[in-house]
């Protein structure tokens, strides 16, 4: 109740309670510096060093709440925005619970294709999207009119968890279901057919949020986070009659900071380079003639606010 009565004025941020998106939303707030101290069992919990209040929700139920704007802010992912439909703002894409919903069957079964699966039953959590995806199957097969007149062929039915077990239990006979490693899906004897959607997280924003000002802060914060977790700095040293051999490996993220060294006809040049990629970037430098190739982590960024004329 003590809880409840302080949430006047403060910023509401919707975020997972549990599962796929937990431990990662988590990382994203401390690296915000989002304090706060989440009491044993409770769902809400109070920023000692700003004005926001953390409501921990199921990923599922996050974009109703933000959409109906009781949370301002709420971390979940694509997939459950797509599903739930409702109108929120998804603002950032936040590089992680990166998977694929996609429509499995029995891969010893005979069925190779999604549209043969129309008439038949499909098991999901998903039931919105799996609808309109089996709609457009059946229109493609039959014609738009005759979906409008005789109502869709393929039976949707909904589970909450589990969804994988049910072509085995005889209640599908195929699911569409998410897959990221592929590994629930093989050790329930299915192969997937199709893809529904990709999904990742993502930050999502209320169209009336209660503090604009300070929700656009977090954003700003969030936004400093994940692209120090997506870039390393590069530095090196090359002559500069060499620098347009360069220029291409690594132009940077607005521009490589090119400097003059001492060593006449030296330059050092540093530019932002995308993590996953930086291997391969080093032996191309390497190859050019770069020297002293350095990579330098980034603990935190901020792009600027865009220069108005
Ligand atoms: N295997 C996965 N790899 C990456 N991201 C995933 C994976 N499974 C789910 N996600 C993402 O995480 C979101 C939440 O899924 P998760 O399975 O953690 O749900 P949950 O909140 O624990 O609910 P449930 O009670 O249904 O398990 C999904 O909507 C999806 O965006
Ligand atoms: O392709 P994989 O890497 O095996 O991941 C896919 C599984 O992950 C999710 O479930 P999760 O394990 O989060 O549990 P849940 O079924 O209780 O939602 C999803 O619903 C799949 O079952």
């Amino acid at each position: 109740m003590e809880l409840v009565n302080n949430l006047d004025g403060r910023l509401l941020f919707a975020v997972p309670k549990k599962g796929r998106l937990y431990e990662s939303a988590l990382s994203l707030l401390q690296g915000s510096d989002i304090q706060f101290h989440r009491h044993n069992r409770l769902d809400i919990a109070l920023c000692h060093n700003l004005p926001i209040a953390l409501v921990f929700l199921g990923a599922a139920d996050i974009p109703t709440f933000v959409g109906e704007g009781r949370c301002d802010l709420g971390i979940t992912g694509q997939d459950q925005v797509a599903e739930t439909r409702t109108a929120v703002e998804e603002v950032l894409t936040l590089g992680f619970g990166k998977c694929k919903l996609q429509v499995q069957v029995p891969a010893r079964g005979p069925m190779k294709e999604p549209k043969e699966l129309i008439g038949k039953q499909v098991v999901t959590s998903f039931t919105h999207l799996s609808r309109e995806y089996f709609r457009q199957l059946e229109v493609e097969a039959f014609g738009a009119e005759a979906v409008e007149k005789n109502g869709m062929k393929t039976i949707m039915k909904y589970v909450g968890g589990s969804v994988e077990a049910a072509c085995a239990l005889g209640v599908a006979d195929g699911i569409v279901d998410l897959v990221e490693s592929g590994e629930t899906m093989k050790a329930a004897g299915l192969a997937a057919i199709s893809t529904v959607m990709e999904t990742q997280a993502v930050l999502i924003r209320s169209k009336t949020p209660r503090n604009p000002k300070l929700a656009e802060t977090i954003i700003s914060r969030i936004n400093g986070v994940i692209t120090a977790k997506r870039y390393v700095l590069c530095t090196y040293n090359i002559p500069r009659t060499l620098l347009p051999r360069v220029h291409e490996i690594t132009p940077g993220k607005r521009a490589p900071t090119i400097t003059q060294l001492e060593e006449e006809n030296w330059v050092a040049v540093s530019a932002m380079v995308e993590r996953k990629e930086i291997a391969d970037v080093m032996d191309k430098l390497e190859e050019c003639g770069a020297q002293d190739i350095l990579v330098v982590q980034i603990s935190n960024s901020r792009a600027g606010r865009p220069i108005t004329p």
